[in-house]
């Protein structure tokens, strides 16, 4: 089955401030193709900045992060998912899928629309729909466009946990059936336990690894056995390694 392409990031370095200690310095992380990745860590600590890197949205940094062994501005561009869901607010929902590509027909916009459980709602306006529809529809815009990789920053942050388990079951649905390679950022051992193979674990400034957790179950076979035992596991991890409580 295809699946999506590796992801390499070898960053020498990334800084905001020219005289404060670097976000990143001499980081380095491989992720394979068709996998999903969760980062993990305490707040500040540069997960939103990796992901934007990944994106190709920010380019300065030294070093170079590739993509299927293209550089990532260069590469086909992923599907991202902001924590906040950055929609046109004068479009429609169909529109604001299709302005993500000024070429998608109408047919694949209302695909994914439909993909996210927003049938008939292409007509609505943001402001017409709720937190959780909008959160869905940025996560349609970015399936849209057929990426190979998506990028999501915080996908479930605020949201009630019923919409939440929703919204992982989709995602799990959509990965099994595309194999997208993912990387997401969470605060919820939860999430990654649900939806990852493996979990980053970041701490520090530098940012460094702490801890590279596999997480072998497929999917589909994680009953809430497993997932509980995965959520004590990263929830230590996180704990004993970075200090803080995730
Ligand atoms: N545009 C920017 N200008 C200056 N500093 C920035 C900028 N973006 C991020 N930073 C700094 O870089 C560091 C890493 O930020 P980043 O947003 O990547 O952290 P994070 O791990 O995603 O945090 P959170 O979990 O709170 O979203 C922080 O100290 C932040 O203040």
């Amino acid at each position: 089955m295809a699946h999506g392409p590796g992801l390499t990031l070898n960053i020498v370095e990334k800084r905001f401030d020219p005289l404060a200690t670097p976000v990143l310095d001499q980081f380095t992380l491989n992720i394979a193709p068709g996998s999903v990745v969760a980062l993990v860590g305490p707040s500040g600590v540069g997960k939103s900045t990796i992901l934007r890197l990944v994106a190709g949205i920010d380019r300065l940094f030294s070093g170079r992060i590739t993509v299927d062994g293209i550089d990532a501005d260069k590469a086909h561009p992923p599907g991202f998912v902001f924590q906040d869901p950055r929609l046109l607010p004068w479009l429609t929902a169909i529109d604001n899928i299709r302005a993500a590509d000024g070429k998608m027909p109408q047919a694949t916009a209302l695909q994914a629309l439909a993909q996210v459980g927003l049938n008939g709602y292409g007509d609505a306006y943001p402001h017409q729909l709720s937190g959780g529809m909008q959160r869905r529809l940025a996560l349609a815009r970015a399936l849209a466009i057929n990426a190979e990789v998506l990028l999501l920053d915080e996908p479930f942050v605020s949201l009630d946990r019923a919409l939440v388990n929703e919204i992982h079951g989709l995602l799990a649905e959509l990965v099994g059936a595309k194999r997208p390679t993912v990387l997401f950022i969470s605060h919820l051992a939860e999430d990654a336990a649900r939806l990852a193979d493996r979990v980053v674990v970041l701490a520090g400034r530098p940012a460094r690894i702490v801890d590279d957790i596999e997480l072998p179950t497929s999917r589909q076979q994680r009953d809430g056995n497993i997932i509980n035992g995965y959520i004590r596991r990263i929830e230590s991890a996180a704990s004993t390694k970075t200090g803080t409580k995730l």
